[in-house]
């Protein structure tokens, strides 16, 4: 049966368009709304007591059904007497339903809702941090992948902090179980990934949670650049290397910074003989801080122990040490550190004898074995160079004993060189420094060749001087700040900071000039004590030329700064002369070899004491200067 047709006011439109939009219902709409705004502002308050009483009761009946049955009872008594009383007051009832509908509008009142959540462009941010995951985190043929192309950060990003300019500042994400987070590669790239998503220029730390398939990333500041040398609080055998982060270590130190004194966590190395890490390596780029870290180390090594420097570079930076209580010689020349090298060695040796004499006789390690001797040699390969040149020995071929067998003679041999030069570095020095430091900007894979894993935290490219890592043995790798030591005699270094290093060196043992005077501890200027010194009273410990006087040969041209260290007697001119037999015996071959050399019983060690380098040999180490003595029966 065919089905019949709608009325045509139900199927033709224009009649109802033509009343829509006729002025009398529109007239009435505006109206209607009118009326109704005007209701709501007038019972607004109503609406307000209302809704507080509505959100009142709700309260009070999930406390009823919260409240435990057998204490049911005397909570309904408890508000029935209340009623009571209220009721039995004059004005109880008003001043009770006057509670209620202020308590109603209090709870009624419109609050605004308090903005949670990452806003629209740190959204964005999170998503595209979400998506440059994507291809690391998922594999083909994961049934439900944490990462995929279509999904969300909701799922994965469980943490997330921003800075006030919208900049991630802490984030924590999971990953899937099947990620090779054990392989170094594998979470390299991953940090990487999110270095350059997350902001770069600002150093993140990455904490990898194996067990709970976790990865928190932070924003890490700037580790403080303020603290100065100064006389920090440790044990004889410890030496602080620099500052760190805070959570990295479980120790501070008061330090002052300025004016102000505050506790800084500290990078302690223990040296001696139960020092899983007796020798210490240093690498980084030319003037990232080497020598500053060096000469922070001696400050503080000088307090219990003596010091011999090598200055490979030649850049005479070391000349403040020079002549004071316990340095036992200053070298910047070849035959200077060859000479000095030696007579470490065999001092490592004796040492070793004479300790293990006293062990087998039943008495205690002799005192003169026991004052902490330690070779600070600044860029040897500077040295190794010349040496090939001039057909001579690498001086780093007498750090050999003191580097096998140091630990237990109380020797430490700390090496500081540049990137560039670490391939001239000797096999032992390679191995046996097993605390490391690399300064100035290195990427992730030069710290890990050098510290044997890579940092935690994301190298930048420029960081102040003095900013590096450290690594002592197989512990983790930190962050680094070396205290600001810098030259005294050098000009550019501020008076406060002079000052500091100076009140830090021992005092002097042999006269800076032939006044007998300390000119730099007087006033503290560069240069006069080199100046005004007589060079006809100094002995040269860098000779390869004539006595006393300036040298002549090549290497002396090569280091114009080489150290000399005043011996201080009416006897210097001859010694001088002696001296130079000494170097000469000593850097000939005459000496015997480090592995057949019977050394002397002589103390050693101890400011002023003499030290006979060689039995048979004439060289000795006075008050820092070396000099010959007859040879005994
Ligand atoms: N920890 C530090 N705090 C402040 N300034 C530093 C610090 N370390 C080094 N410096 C400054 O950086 C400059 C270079 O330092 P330093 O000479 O120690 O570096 P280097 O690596 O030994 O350089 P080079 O190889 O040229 O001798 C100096 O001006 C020094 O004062």
């Amino acid at each position: 049966m065919a089905r019949r047709p709608l009325p045509r006011i139900l199927t033709d439109s224009a009649p109802l368009a033509r009343m829509t939009q006729s002025t009398s219902l529109a007239r009435g709409r505006e109206l209607a709304r009118t009326a109704a705004d005007s209701a709501c502002d007038v019972l607004h308050p109503l609406i307000t007591i209302g809704r507080g009483l509505r959100r009142l009761a709700a309260a009070g009946r999930g406390r009823w059904v919260d409240t435990p049955r057998e204490n049911r009872g005397p909570l309904a008594f408890f508000v029935g007497a209340c009623v009571l009383v209220m009721c039995l007051v004059p004005y109880g009832p008003l001043l009770a339903l006057i509670a209620v509908m202020g308590a109603g509008a209090w709870a009624g009142r419109e609050r605004t809702p308090v903005e949670t959540g990452p806003g629209e462009a740190e959204r964005e941010r999170l998503q595209a941090l979400y998506e440059a995951l994507v291809p690391y985190f998922s594999v083909e043929g994961d049934p439900s992948p944490l990462y995929a192309h279509d999904g969300g950060w909701e799922r994965v990003f469980t943490e997330h902090a921003f800075d006030d300019s919208g900049r991630i500042e802490r984030l924590q994400l999971k990953y899937p179980a099947y990620f090779t987070d054990g392989e170094d590669q594998s979470r390299v790239r991953i940090e990487q990934v999110l270095y350059a998503k997350a902001g770069r220029g600002r150093e993140y730390h990455f904490g990898w949670d194996e067990l709970a398939n976790q990865l928190t990333v932070t924003v890490l500041g700037a580790l403080p650049a303020d603290i100065a040398a100064q006389r920090f609080v440790t044990a004889p055998g410890e030496t602080v290397l620099g500052f760190t982060d805070a959570d990295a270590v479980q120790r501070t130190l008061p330090v002052t910074a300025g004016q102000e004194t505050r506790d800084a966590p500290p990078v302690v190395w223990r040296t001696g003989p139960r020092s899983t890490e007796p020798h210490l390596l240093v690498l980084g780029q030319p003037g990232t801080g080497a020598t500053t870290l060096l000469r922070s180390i001696a400050l503080q090594a000088l307090q219990h122990g003596d010091v011999l420097v090598i200055d490979g570079g030649g850049t005479g930076e070391y000349g403040a040490l020079s002549g004071r209580r316990g340095v036992l010689g200053v070298e910047s020349g070849l035959a200077g550190a060859l000479a000095t090298l030696e007579w470490a060695s065999h001092e490592t040796e004796r040492r070793l004898i004479a300790a293990n004499r006293a062990r087998q006789a039943g008495r205690p390690a002799p005192e003169d074995t026991r004052r902490p001797l330690w070779i600070l040699a600044d860029r040897p390969t500077a040295l190794a160079h010349v040496a090939v040149a001039e057909g001579r020995d690498d001086p780093q071929r007498w750090l050999q004993t003191p580097l096998r067998h140091g630990r237990a003679a109380r020797v430490t041999v700390v090496v500081a060189d540049q990137f560039e030069s670490a391939e001239l570095l000797s096999e032992p020095v390679r191995a046996h420094t097993k605390a490391r430091v690399v300064l100035g900007p290195a990427t992730a894979e030069e710290v890990r060749a050098v510290l044997g894993a890579p940092p935690h935290t994301t190298p930048t490219a420029s960081v102040p001087p003095g900013r590096g890592y450290v690594r002592l043995g197989s512990a983790p790798v930190l962050r680094l700040q070396v205290p600001a030591t810098p030259d005294p005699l050098d000009e550019a270094t501020g008076q406060a900071l002079r000052q500091a290093v100076l009140s830090l060196l021992p005092e002097r043992t042999v006269p800076a000039d032939g006044t007998g005077t300390d000119t730099t501890a007087t006033d503290g200027r560069p240069g006069d004590a080199g100046a005004s010194a007589d060079a006809g009273r100094r002995v040269n410990m860098s000779k390869s030329g004539g006595a006393g006087g300036a040298g002549t040969g090549p290497a002396d041209a090569a280091e114009p700064h080489r150290a000399t260290v005043a011996a201080g007697d009416t006897a210097g001119a001859g010694r001088a002369a002696r001296a130079t037999g000494a170097d000469d015996t000593a850097t000939t071959g005459a000496a015997p070899d480090p592995g057949t050399a019977e050394p002397s019983a002589q103390p050693v060690g101890a400011a002023g004491a003499r030290v006979r380098i060689v039995k048979g040999g004439e060289s000795r180490m006075v008050n820092g200067s070396v000099e010959t003595v007859p040879t005994e029966g």
